[in-house]
């Protein structure tokens, strides 16, 4: 697990950077897209470059989670999110970018097709990732099985009051259930990228690296990940006991060695 610590702007600039050099070596690549507040300065950064000429033509996508039950044309529905934040700002192939269907009438068939299409286009190569400040990463919330595959989670009290500033401020708005990745599912892409801004995700993300694996902070499970990399600032980092070697290890890193 590798820990970064730096300024927003240069966590966003990484991960882009990750995520360019990945389509450069090889364009029809998978990528894993998250929602939450932290990879937005990524998919800015990321639509920049596609202005410069970085195409995701070839490309596919996949998103982490979604709620139930909110009409189509929701904002806040997580697929209207994502085509807002990144799909429409770059050129994927209609079709390209795909979630789990929280509207569909069977949503335990629709949580194995999911797991089918992703396993049909061969996997996730590079997973964005935010954490919840419960440890939660996707929607698997405190308590979901480290083996678990897509399906219907219940948002706790907690999520449903973090994501009420998207709902009008209104935790009653929030929808009770979503539809997400399972921890093995997103444990199944070869690469993954976690980013965390600010001091409330400090205890998350010191359990995250620090903490031991237990469900009761599932992005613990990431620990087992041969290669996972967490960017985060120095407000997130605040709670990290060994900051200062993670400090000193990324400052001597070879330059040949990308993230
Ligand atoms: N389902 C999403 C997660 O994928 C996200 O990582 C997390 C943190 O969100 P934010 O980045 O806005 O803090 O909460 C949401 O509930």
């Amino acid at each position: 697990m590798e820990v970064v610590i730096a300024p927003g702007d240069e966590l966003a600039r990484l991960a882009a950077e990750a995520i360019e050099t990945l389509l450069t070596g090889r364009p029809q690549a998978v990528l894993g897209l998250a929602t939450g507040s932290s990879p937005l300065k990524v998919y800015d950064e990321l639509a920049r470059r596609h202005k410069d000429g970085l195409s995701f033509a070839r490309a596919r996508a996949f998103m982490l989670d979604e709620y139930v039950g909110l009409p189509d044309d929701h904002p806040e529905r997580y697929r209207n999110v994502i085509e807002k934040e990144i799909a429409s700002r770059v050129d994927f192939a209609p079709g390209a970018v795909r979630g789990p269907d929280g509207n569909a009438a069977d949503l335990a068939r629709a949580c194995a097709d999911y797991e089918e299409a992703i396993a049909a286009a061969g996997g996730v190569d590079l997973q964005l990732l935010g954490i919840g400040t419960d440890g939660h990463i996707a929607f698997n919330e405190p308590g979901s099985s480290l083996a678990s595959r897509t399906r219907i989670k219940t948002l706790t009290r907690q999520t449903r009051q973090d994501n009420a500033r998207f709902f009008g401020g209104s935790v009653d708005d929030v929808p009770r259930h979503c539809l997400t990745q399972g921890l093995a599912t997103i444990m199944s892409a070869r690469h993954l990228v976690l980013l965390a801004t600010g001091r409330a995700k400090a205890e998350a993300v010191h359990q995250l690296v620090e903490g031991p694996v237990s469900a009761m902070w599932p992005a613990t499970i990431m620990q087992l990940h041969p290669h996972a990399t967490i960017l985060v600032d120095a407000a997130a980092a605040s709670r990290l006991q060994l900051a200062d070697y993670y400090r000193e290890t990324y400052a001597a890193k070879p330059e040949w060695q990308t993230l």
